[in-house]
């Protein structure tokens, strides 16, 4: 502590060497009730002040004397005593007056310059001098005299020394005063450097925001990428799939209609075919006669050899059908028939030459084979046969199954079977009275409305396989009529019928057929003296002479070709009408025996075959239905209706192409405009990148000028707006973000919530409110949350720039300004976002403390609010968001952070240079 002393008081000015804080003296601004323009009577009063607690000076300490004073005090007495030259002690002589000098006052004068034990000493050594001296009063007169003149020389010197001090002490308040707009000037940066971080914040949280958004984005737009590469395989393969469908449906279409034309070939060829054979079978069947006549002849039985009856019958022409029959005498009659069947001749060779009519019978002719012949002759043996020798019956019907499966895949034939008996001119329907118990009904012939005559309610047994046929005919057999003849012991007393159905169906063509296959076994025809029957049996025999002869009118009439044919005569020529007629096949078998007994009912028989073999039934006529026509129209529209659904399937197939088209080009469409997105998108980043840096560089450039513009104003002490205009310019300034922030919304880059640039901001900020306004969107603005207030901001490194101007704490702090320096030199060297990391540390913390000290002081609402959003600017924060942060944006920050620490040094070296001078003034003039 520095001190200076005058006899009237005590004054004091210098600079605590304890305290870190600068002490000022009286005259400073900001001590109250004292003025710079009026300094203290430095001789008359001495004043220690204090800013120990603070730089307003309201806290002065007056107290005249602590340890420190004292240490100052003398160390100042000692240099005034050495700034006197020569001078090991002086005395002040009393100030000029108009009243006489006494020695008293002389020595109180003296003891009032000089003062203490000195001045005493003196006074004694002076009394004894004077008591040696005593009458030397020349000396004494001339030693008052340089007393004197040395005394007005001490005033002159005190004058001047106060003059001295007062130039001092107004230079001391100028240095104060500028030390003062230093602080303020520092304050106000501190906060600046505060707002300016907030906004740093701000903008690095939007940065955030932005490159989160944008990572969503990417990562979004990665998904639609592989969404997209997905759905373009998924389109390939879909289209390449439509494709294949299209070829191998062509293919398939082509196919099928190669072989719909193959199909209709075959089958023209297939009915042509059958027409073909048809046409050569009936040709043949024609050639051979539509009625034919078989005679056959049965063996001698046993009883007849016996007797050693001789044969009737000469078998040696049988060959060539002929047949001839000995006449008694030697006369012989031949009769020529279809063929002759010997006695040796089994079943099958008959039915062999049997077969060839049953195909007609499928073809849809009606076709009749009946037995003829005298009782015993074997007519059921022909036609029934027996279970180890079978007859035509069973035979017929096997080889119409036979034919049925073999033309399955072409025909459909439903076969049904009615086996009854006509006896004594009664229809008997066998299978119903082969079951025991069964009601006798009375049937009747009938004509339907197409000419067909049929029986009404005579049972049908449907048959679908040769094994039913046995039991079917087996039990029709078992209900005949049966009775014993001389002739025959199981005499056949009715004539026995069977009536096979077939209903027939071209599956090719649709055409339909239903025809009558007649398997007759009449009754045996006998004479009547000759069989000598009498009561129930000669009306039997009566019946079947009638029904047998009027079988023969008909033969008769169909031989003559009457115009009338009596086929009502009889129930069997009514029932056997339709086979009879011109339009069927007839075979009959003439059933002869070759006992010469018989002759005469042989030679009978065999007339009336040949007047049978001798009719021409003309060609027989096909039995195609009536209802051909409506078949043929229903298969017509069964195939329009075919077609109406290839057609509509078709129609459908070509509008699921065609919708799959659309849906292609949909998702092509949908590719096209994803990809026009992820331009956009990439491109809206690009923009945001350097949009980003620019604000950032612009932001830096700004604080820059400003710093330049506040070294100005200091230089040129301008005058600071009041704090309601600044208010107003900060308001000002808002609004002009929100409208820079509309415009930037506006226009194509969309950025929701963006700061304004600091040049667009700072373009209609005044230049000399620049500083105090705000380029940072007010937390209302931007709807940010506030943080909570920090306990702590004062600054650690940065006040030592307002410690006391000594050298020596000059070249500390210009030490931990170096240091500083270079600590805040390493971010221009950071590419980690560690090292990143400590250097934007640092710099919060220096701004933190620094805010922390001096915001305080201030409070007033716009600095309240300014200060809390100043606080809410957490480096750490910053420090968070950006370690988050890609590489662009470390980079982005590291070239913010070294241009930040670049101004600071700047700034610092400024304010070095400042203080040196001062310090350097100081201590030249304490070397004065
Ligand atoms: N070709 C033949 N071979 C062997 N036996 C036969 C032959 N023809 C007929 N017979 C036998 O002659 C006998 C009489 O035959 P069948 O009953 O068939 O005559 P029929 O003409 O039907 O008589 P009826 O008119 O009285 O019924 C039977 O015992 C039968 O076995």
């Amino acid at each position: 502590m520095s001190h200076f002393n005058t006899n009237q008081g005590c004054s004091v000015l210098g600079y605590s060497e304890d305290s870190p804080d600068l002490v000022i003296c009286a005259g400073s601004p900001d001590i109250p009730h004292q003025s710079y323009m009026h300094p203290p009577d430095i001789r008359h009063s001495s004043i220690e002040v204090s800013l120990e607690n603070g730089i307003n000076g309201s806290e002065m300490d007056y107290s005249p004397k602590t340890p420190a004073t004292k240490n100052s005090f003398i160390s100042l007495q000692t240099s005034v005593l050495e700034e006197i030259p020569g001078a090991t002690h002086f005395e002040l002589p009393e100030p000029p007056s108009t009243e006489s000098v006494s020695p008293n006052h002389l020595l109180a004068v003296e003891n009032s310059v000089i003062g203490g034990d000195f001045i005493e000493n003196e006074l004694s050594s002076r009394e004894q001098s004077d008591i040696r001296l005593d009458g030397d009063s020349d000396r004494l007169q001339l030693f008052y005299e340089n007393q004197k003149t040395e005394l007005s020389e001490a005033y002159r010197a005190l004058d001047e020394m106060e003059k001295k001090h007062e130039l001092k002490n107004k230079e001391c308040q100028e240095a104060w005063r500028s030390l003062k707009e230093l602080q303020n000037e520092l304050m106000r940066k501190s906060m600046h450097v505060g707002s300016l971080a907030f906004a740093i914040e701000g903008q690095v949280k939007e940065k955030g925001k932005w490159f989160s958004s944008m990572r969503d984005l990417a990562r979004k737009l990665k998904i639609l990428k592989m969404d997209h590469i997905k759905l373009s395989e998924e389109t390939l393969a879909y289209k390449k799939c439509v494709e294949d469908m299209t070829s191998v449906n062509s293919i398939i279409q082509s196919k099928f209609n190669k072989h719909i034309e193959l199909h209709e070939d075959l089958k023209m060829k297939v009915v042509d075919g059958a027409k073909e054979r048809k046409e050569l079978h009936n040709k043949i069947l024609e050639l051979k006669g539509n009625i034919r006549v078989f005679c056959r002849c049965r063996p001698l039985n046993f009883e007849e050899i016996g007797e050693g009856t001789s044969m009737a019958i000469d078998f040696e022409s049988a060959k060539d059908g002929e047949l001839t029959v000995k006449l008694n005498g030697n006369s012989k009659k031949t009769f020529k028939f279809d063929a002759v069947f010997s006695p040796k001749v089994d079943q099958a060779d008959v039915f062999e030459e049997t077969s060839s009519i049953v195909a007609s019978v499928l073809d849809g002719y009606n076709v009749c084979i009946f037995a003829y012949g005298q009782t015993g002759t074997g007519k059921t043996y022909t036609m029934e046969g027996t279970e180890g020798a079978r007859g035509v019956n069973y035979r017929t019907l096997e080889e119409l199954f036979n034919i049925i499966e073999t033309r399955k895949n072409i025909y459909s034939y439903k076969v049904s079977v009615s086996v009854f008996e006509v006896y004594n001119e009664q229809i008997r329907d066998l299978l119903i009275e082969s079951q025991p118990g069964a009601p006798t009904k009375r049937l009747d012939i009938k004509q339907s409305g197409l000419g067909m005559h049929h029986v009404p309610g005579l049972v049908e047994a449907n048959v679908t396989h040769v094994n039913e046929v046995w039991e079917v005919l087996r039990s029709g057999s078992s209900g005949r009529a049966v009775g014993s003849t001389n002739a025959n012991e199981h005499s056949s007393r009715s004539h026995c019928l069977h009536c096979v159905m077939i209903n027939g169906e071209n599956l090719l063509n649709g055409e339909s057929t239903r025809s009558k296959l007649w398997l007759v076994d009449l009754a045996g025809s006998e004479r009547l003296a000759k069989s000598e029957v009498q009561g129930e049996r000669l009306r039997e025999t009566q019946n079947i002479n009638k029904s047998l002869s009027a079988l023969g009118d008909v033969i008769s009439a169909l031989s003559t070709k009457s115009a009338h044919i009596p086929f009502r005569n009889s129930k069997l020529t009514h029932l056997l009408q339709d086979s009879l007629g011109g339009d069927s096949k007839t075979l009959m078998f003439v059933q002869i025996s070759p006992n010469e007994n018989d002759l005469s009912e042989t030679i009978c028989s065999l007339n009336f075959a040949s007047r049978v073999r001798g009719i021409e039934l003309g060609p027989a006529k096909k039995q195609v239905e009536n209802t051909e026509l409506v078949k043929y129209k229903q298969m017509v529209e069964r195939i329009k209706q075919e077609t109406k659904t290839k057609d509509f399937h078709l129609k459908k197939m070509e509008e699921t192409i065609h919708g799959l088209d659309i849906k292609i080009t949909e998702k092509d469409m949908i590719n096209r405009n994803l990809q026009e997105k992820i331009k956009e998108l990439e491109s809206q980043l690009l923009i945001e990148r350097n949009l980003a840096r620019r604000q950032v560089g612009s932001n830096m450039a700004e604080q820059q000028q400003r710093q330049i513009s506040q070294q100005d104003e200091l230089n040129s002490t301008t005058v600071r707006p009041p704090v309601s205009t600044r208010a107003n310019i900060t308001l000002k300034t808002s609004n002009e973000n929100k409208e820079l922030t509309r415009i930037l919304t506006e226009s194509n880059f969309k950025l929701p919530i963006v700061p304004p640039s600091g040049d667009a901001l700072m373009k209609h900020v005044p230049k000399h409110t620049a500083r105090r306004g705000s380029i940072c969107a007010t937390s209302d603005n931007t709807g940010r949350p506030l943080a909570t207030r920090r306990i702590s901001m004062a600054p650690a490194k940065w006040p030592l720039a307002f410690q006391p101007l000594t050298t020596i704490q000059a070249n500390e702090m210009e030490e931990k300004e170096n240091q500083g320096e270079k600590f805040l030199a390493e971010p221009t060297h950071i590419d980690s976002p560690k090292k990143l990391k400590v250097g934007t540390k640092t710099l919060g913390n220096i701004l933190r403390r620094s805010l922390q000290k001096k915001i305080y002081s201030r409070s007033s609402p716009n600095q309240q609010n300014t200060k809390r959003v100043g606080i809410n600017v957490g480096m750490e924060k910053v420090r968070i968001s950006i370690g988050s942060r890609g590489k662009t944006a470390h980079r982005v920050l590291g070239s913010t952070i070294r241009r930040a620490a670049r101004d600071s040094i700047i700034q610092k070296q400024s304010h070095r240079e400042k203080e040196i001078g001062w310090n350097t003034g100081t201590s030249v003039r304490k070397c004065i």
